[in-house]
């Protein structure tokens, strides 16, 4: 079985969010990961982590006013201070968390954009992040997300994603390959994660539809799981899904399967 992590932005979360680490450790899991720990002090968040004894692997550069709609300042020209502001404040997290995978949300188009200008801000401020991130050992990551749930997200397709890592040109730059947005979005998903697979630096999981636990949707994550083993897949595999349950507890059969 791959090496699963708990993300804790939508696990766990009938408890405070600093009470999910310990939870999470409980619950059997050896890592976790979130979408934006800035909320909480870099060193209350350490310390969750480091009292539950779980690995922080991976969590997100700051996105633009989430509670506005934005999800994410990376394809936005004119935003690109704010982007690399941002860049700065999340590897300070990430050097108080130990965390070495931060990754990036292109963000939505917006309306009538030039599309050209959309894809060399995206590919500027993703180098900008390598260059920052890496002297220190951390990996950026970006991530397609599907537009039926994010209508105009920028980057729709891991296809594109790994379009977008090739044009970039820097290493330590690699795919956030979320299985629930690309079954989504494309579907295939052993063959997409077989042919991209030496760019791929995180996956995460839902199930579709609805985004729940494994065996709420169509997706076979017994075979799946079993795939990314044989495909030699060694990295994190993120559980990033709305538990169907009154708790989270009462979905984790998969995790135990
Ligand atoms: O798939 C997702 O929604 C997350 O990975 C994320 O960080 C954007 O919300
Ligand atoms: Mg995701």
């Amino acid at each position: 079985m791959p090496r699963f992590s708990a993300n804790l932005s939508m696990l766990f979360t009938e408890r405070p969010f600093l009470e999910r680490f310990e939870a999470a450790a409980r619950a059997g899991f050896a890592a976790v990961e979130c979408q934006f720990p800035y909320d909480w002090p870099a060193d209350e968040v350490a310390r969750a982590a480091r009292g539950a004894g779980v690995e922080v692997v991976l969590f997100n550069f700051p996105a633009g006013d989430w509670a506005a709609g934005e999800r994410g300042l990376g394809c936005l020209p004119g935003r690109e201070d704010e982007f690399r502001a941002g860049v700065a404040r999340a590897l300070e997290y990430a050097a108080a968390l130990g965390c070495t995978r931060l990754n990036c949300l292109a963000g939505v188009a917006p309306p009538a954009a030039d599309a050209a200008a959309l894809r060399a801000t995206l590919i500027g401020n993703l180098r900008h992040a390598v260059d920052a991130c890496a002297p220190r050992g951390i990996d950026v990551l970006v991530e397609a997300i599907n537009t039926r749930d994010v209508p105009g997200f920028f980057v729709d397709r891991c296809t594109l994603a790994a379009e977008l890592v090739a044009a970039a040109a820097r290493d330590r730059l690699f795919i956030q390959y979320d299985i629930y947005h690309a079954q989504v979005m494309e579907g295939d998903l052993a063959r997409s994660i077989a042919r991209l697979l030496p760019h791929i630096g995180h996956i995460q999981f839902a199930d579709n539809p609805g985004r729940g636990e494994p065996g709420s949707g169509e997706i076979n994550f017994p075979w799946l799981f079993a795939e990314l083993d044989r495909l030699g897949y060694a990295g994190w595999v993120g559980a990033e899904y709305r538990p169907r349950g009154a708790d989270t507890e009462s979905g984790l059969g998969w995790l135990r399967a």
